[in-house]
């Protein structure tokens, strides 16, 4: 199966403190990848190094043979993200956000509407669209950054902590589309506290520990070690 997300030595450092250290691991095509690790492990930290917010020391990173620091526009181009906490512009509608990743990755006109139709539907914001997110509850916002992500089809979707703020409805709509979009040829790589949340879900996961990766593999290893060592 063909790699899609790269990570390959990376170190980085926050205010001279090295938080994540010789971080490697691959996704391939088709696999949803949990970041697992207790608070504190340095999963946010590997997040934003990955979307490009965060500067790493050293490594490399790529996504479709895009190098991140040689070829930065079309490594961005190939990845969309939902943070944990939803950042939306005051002076946008909710339907301008959508507008704004159409244009952003080049969504044909078609497809964007029939999206726009079954995720405002999927997560219950079709009377919202008109609506700036000062109008709108939490969840409200996250399900509008969930969506503005879920638009493109590309390669990679990072999620930070996903579920987190969702009612059960929309939990299971995301669940049932992430899987869509794995089965289509997407990697997904989200975060978690506890794997067991996202187990139904993952097939691989990276563990964290102290900023170094403590061990990898398949979802069901890592119960077995679980299990072996309780
Ligand atoms: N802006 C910052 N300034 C200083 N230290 C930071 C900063 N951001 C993160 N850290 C430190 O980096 C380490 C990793 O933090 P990070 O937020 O990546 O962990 P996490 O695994 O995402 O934790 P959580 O599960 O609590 O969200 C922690 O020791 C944290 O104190």
């Amino acid at each position: 199966m063909e790699v899609v997300l790269e990570v390959k030595n990376c170190n980085v450092d926050i205010q001279k403190e090295r938080i994540l250290r010789d971080i490697s691991f691959h996704v391939k095509r088709n696999e949803i990848m949990a970041l697992v690790g207790h608070n504190g492990a340095g999963k946010s930290t590997l997040m934003k190094t990955m979307i490009g917010s965060r500067e790493k020391i050293t490594g490399t990173l790529s996504i479709a043979g895009n190098d991140q620091d040689a070829q930065y526009k079309s490594y961005k181009r190939n990845f969309t993200y939902i943070p944990e906490e939803p950042l939306l512009f005051n002076e946008l509608t909710v339907y301008h956000h959508f507008k704004l990743y159409q244009k952003s990755y080049s969504v044909p006109e078609d497809v964007f509407e029939s999206r726009v139709q079954t995720y405002t539907q999927g997560f219950e914001l079709k009377d919202k669209l008109d609506e700036y997110p000062e109008a709108l509850s939490k969840g409200m916002r996250q399900k509008v950054q969930t969506i503005c992500a879920l638009i493109p089809d590309v390669p990679v979707l990072f999620i930070d902590e996903p579920f987190m703020g969702l009612d059960v409805y929309a939990g299971r709509f995301l669940e049932e589309e992430l899987i869509r979009k794995k089965v289509q040829g997407a990697c997904i790589v989200l975060t978690t506290h506890q794997l067991e949340k996202v187990s139904e879900l993952a097939n691989r996961y990276v563990m964290l520990v102290e900023g170094e990766v403590a061990s990898s593999g398949d979802v069901s290893e890592f119960h077995e070690l679980e299990r072996r060592s309780t």
